[in-house]
């Protein structure tokens, strides 16, 4: 069972659903745009989709062979092949004479079936070689075809006006294939949002520079940069800000020119100089209006229940675009790296698929397939080692997956039937568990039905180990009310970098 805590009040702090709520809110789909087929892998198809084209467009051979009227073949046996004339060739992509009857044309797969022809014999079902070589003057065919024997009918697939996808489907490459096969070039799609990354920190330098005292390599524009990517948006700008309200203002304003989405990291908890704060603080309500002769940066600061990642901020930035006011979103985030990760998947990432229509697409999505805080609840792990939590905040902690720990080390644990009896599908998952474990002891076999993980580090969620950081499969999620992890216990599960999009 795991231990809990009272919850302790925090009243001006929100839950994760209620922030990823308010920052969701202010964001609607970008406009949809024509997009060519070959860009358009990766993203929400904003139309549905009628077939222009029937699948196949023509009746075509299934096989290399010869295409013949089935009756002409009906006395073939092996022993006793029926010898027909061939008229001549029919390769892929060329317009076939109609068959003469009594007469075979050679064929090769995906080529037009002559008319008059109803069926093909392949070529290891005649006298002649497969191969590479002129066509005969007669082939002797060694089987009776049935009309339709090796033939794909014209529109079998699908006919002209089927419908082939709805909007709101997330475009794989079976998508965008099916698209092209049915006529079309271009599909209007909601386009890959444009991500521009600002970092904050007098103390970062560029990576591999030599460090001054106090200095640090700027890793989170990196990671920023790559997030985006495995979330199927494009990176806009990366830029880094120095620690002041006025060159953070303007550098959010230049960066907003080319974005859909601002993101940055840093300068927004309790520090002296932390600039989104100094940006934020002269509203009561921690809204603030930050004006300059180019744009506006309006920001509200909160603290979300959740560790890492408990200051964020959102809010917009309004800029001058070619004559018009454009208003851009922007999501604050806190600098300590992990923070970042845990951030960026548990709110940017759903404000990323709002933003391309991602919302209500089903099944797996682009980078750790988050699209809304709850995701994160639905895959489940247990945990094969020990490790504390912040009570009051969702723990979010880099995991490793193991091996099922063996049975002895998790029947150690105190409460572990009243955790199982009163967890759903307890009963289901004990047995497997149990068996899991049992066959671990028996065979040292690793396969498992259940997922086992283990902290990446020993420090667990601390949210500077940006380092180990790259050992992490997965983030487990830890509910608010527990207070520490047994041996055994249930974590949600976010697993990293598992699909993502370039
Ligand atoms: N008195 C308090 N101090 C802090 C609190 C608090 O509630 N009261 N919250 C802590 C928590 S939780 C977090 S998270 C951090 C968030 O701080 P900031 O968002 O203001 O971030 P910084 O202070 O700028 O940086 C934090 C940490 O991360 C490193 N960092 C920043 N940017 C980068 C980068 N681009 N690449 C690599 N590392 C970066 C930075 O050097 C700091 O070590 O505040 C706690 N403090
Ligand atoms: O919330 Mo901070 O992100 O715990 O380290």
């Amino acid at each position: 069972m795991p231990e809990t805590a009272e919850k302790p009040a925090m009243p001006d702090t929100l839950s994760v659903e209620a922030y990823v709520a308010e920052v969701l809110a202010t964001l609607t789909p970008l406009p949809a745009v024509d997009t060519p087929l070959f860009a358009a892998h990766g993203l929400v198809l904003a139309q549905d989709v009628t077939a222009a084209l029937p699948v196949p467009p023509w009746t075509n051979s299934a096989m290399d062979g010869y295409a013949v009227r089935a009756r002409d073949t009906e006395s073939a046996a092996p022993q006793a092949p029926v010898i027909l004339p061939v008229a001549g060739d029919v390769p892929a992509g060329t317009a076939p004479a109609p068959l003469v009857p009594g007469t075979a044309q050679r064929i090769m797969t995906g080529a037009m079936l002559p008319e008059n022809a109803d069926a093909v014999v392949k070529v290891e079902d005649t006298d002649q070689a497969p191969g590479p070589h002129p066509p005969p003057a007669e082939v002797g065919i060694r089987v009776a075809a049935r009309p339709g024997l090796n033939v794909r009918q014209a529109g079998e697939d699908v006919g002209i006006g089927d419908s082939v996808l709805t909007a709101g489907t997330f475009m794989t490459a079976t998508a965008v294939a099916s698209l092209a096969s049915v006529g079309l070039s271009a599909v209007r799609a909601f386009p890959r949002p444009r991500v521009a990354v600002v970092s904050t920190g007098a103390e970062l330098v560029e990576p591999g520079q030599e460090l001054p005292a106090g200095a640090i390599p700027d890793s989170n524009s990196l990671l920023l940069a790559g997030l985006v990517a495995e979330h199927g948006a494009r990176l806009a700008s990366v830029s880094r800000s120095g620690d002041t309200a006025e060159s953070l203002a303007m550098a959010l304003i230049e960066a907003a020119r080319g974005a859909d989405l601002i993101v940055t990291s840093g300068g927004v908890s309790a520090g002296a100089f932390d600039p989104l704060v100094m940006l934020a603080e002269d509203d009561e309500d921690g809204e603030n209006v930050e004006n300059t002769a180019d744009g506006t940066v309006r920001l509200r600061l909160s603290k979300v229940a959740m560790q890492p990642g408990k200051p964020q901020g959102h809010g917009v930035v309004r800029i001058e675009d070619g004559g018009t006011h454009r208003q851009v979103p922007i999501i604050t985030l806190p600098g300590n790296p992990v923070s970042v990760l845990v951030s960026f998947i548990t709110v940017v990432a759903p404000a990323l698929a709002r933003l391309a229509g991602r919302d209500s697409v089903p099944g797996p999505l682009p980078g750790s397939g988050v699209r809304r805080p709850h995701d994160a609840l639905s895959m489940r792990a247990r945990a094969a080692a020990a490790w504390r939590t912040p009570p009051g905040r969702r723990q979010h902690i880099p995991v490793r997956f193991v091996q099922a720990p063996a049975r002895a080390s998790v029947e150690d644990v105190e409460g572990m039937e009243d955790m199982e009896n009163s967890a759903p599908g307890a009963a289901a998952e004990s047995t497997e568990r149990a068996e899991c474990a049992e066959r671990t002891e028996s065979t040292g076999s690793t396969a498992s039905p259940v997922l086992w993980v283990e902290p990446t580090h020993r420090l667990g969620s601390g949210s500077h180990l940006v380092a180990s950081m790259a050992a992490a499969e997965a983030l487990a999620v830890v509910g608010e009310e527990v207070a520490e992890v047994a041996v055994g216990d249930e974590v949600g599960l976010i697993a990293l970098n598992r699909t993502h999009l370039h």
